[in-house]
């Protein structure tokens, strides 16, 4: 069975605001109830489990009502300290029958049927897909008194999104390990790169942006509009 892990136990530190980013007014609701909205309307059949933040779990609930989904379909589950902690938790506490997963970030609410059902068919060809853009800006290393050191290619670098689609019993085991050998990601395909997995990529989403700065906000209020998702989802 494919299900969907949302995570949400960030602190949303380069957000500055008060709280968790993800409980942001936006579009009429929150970022998450958003973000949960959408994958109710595109993805209504697959269960989901949420991951929150200890002593967020009552405003996660609200959060999952106003998006229209029954408590009873959503299992939740308290985070880690940093987003790896809080996906191996996740998997290591998802039920028996979830062989396949979505791994979402709450902070991405624009989220398309289109973009979730590519990730999936991906799965007949690899044990990880992910979504992907070309980088448009030119890239360069800077030292840490600030002066370029090089410019680098940008024709084989690409900007990675979520979700994240795996075969749950690899990604798992790979957390597992990671952890034993100290090793951190910033993304869970990153561990299935780690350990020899191929890594499938599909086209990503323009629209899918991470809310993770204050400029964030507003761009994401547009791409909402832009992006044909009702706001009343
Ligand atoms: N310990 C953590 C850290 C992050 N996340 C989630 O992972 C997603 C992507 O992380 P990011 O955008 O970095 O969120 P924060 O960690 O909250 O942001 P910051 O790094 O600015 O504190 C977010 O939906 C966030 O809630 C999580 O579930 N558990
Ligand atoms: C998983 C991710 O969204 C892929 O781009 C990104 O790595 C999350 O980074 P963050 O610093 O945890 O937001």
């Amino acid at each position: 069975m494919l299900g969907i892990v949302v995570l949400a136990a960030g602190r949303g530190k380069r957000m500055g605001a008060e709280g968790n980013k993800l409980f942001l007014p936006l579009g009429g609701q929150s970022v998450l109830s958003l973000t949960l909205c959408h994958i109710r309307a595109g993805a209504p059949a697959c269960p989901l489990m949420v991951v929150y933040r200890p002593g967020e779990k009552a405003i996660v609930q609200a959060a999952i009502n106003e998006a229209g989904l029954a408590p009873d379909r959503v299992l939740l589950i308290e985070g880690g300290a940093e987003r790896q902690d809080s996906v191996r938790l996740a998997l290591a506490a998802l039920p028996a029958d979830w062989d396949r997963v979505l791994i979402h970030d709450g902070a991405r609410p624009i989220l398309r049927a289109d973009l979730m059902a590519r990730l999936v068919r991906g799965l007949d060809q690899a044990a990880a897909v992910i979504p992907v853009l070309p980088v448009t800006d030119t890239v360069k290393m800077v030292d840490a008194a600030g002066y370029v050191l090089k410019t680098v290619d940008r024709a084989s670098l690409y900007r990675v999104q979520t979700p994240q689609a795996f075969q749950v019993a690899p990604l798992r085991a790979y957390h597992q390990q990671a952890l034993q050998a100290g090793l951190t990601v910033t993304d869970d395909a990153a561990l299935m790169e780690a350990y020899g997995e191929g890594v499938l990529t599909v086209a990503g989403d323009p629209y899918n942006i991470k809310v993770t700065v204050p400029a964030d906000l507003p761009l994401a209020a547009l791409y909402l509009k832009e992006s044909g998702l009702c706001e009343s989802d």
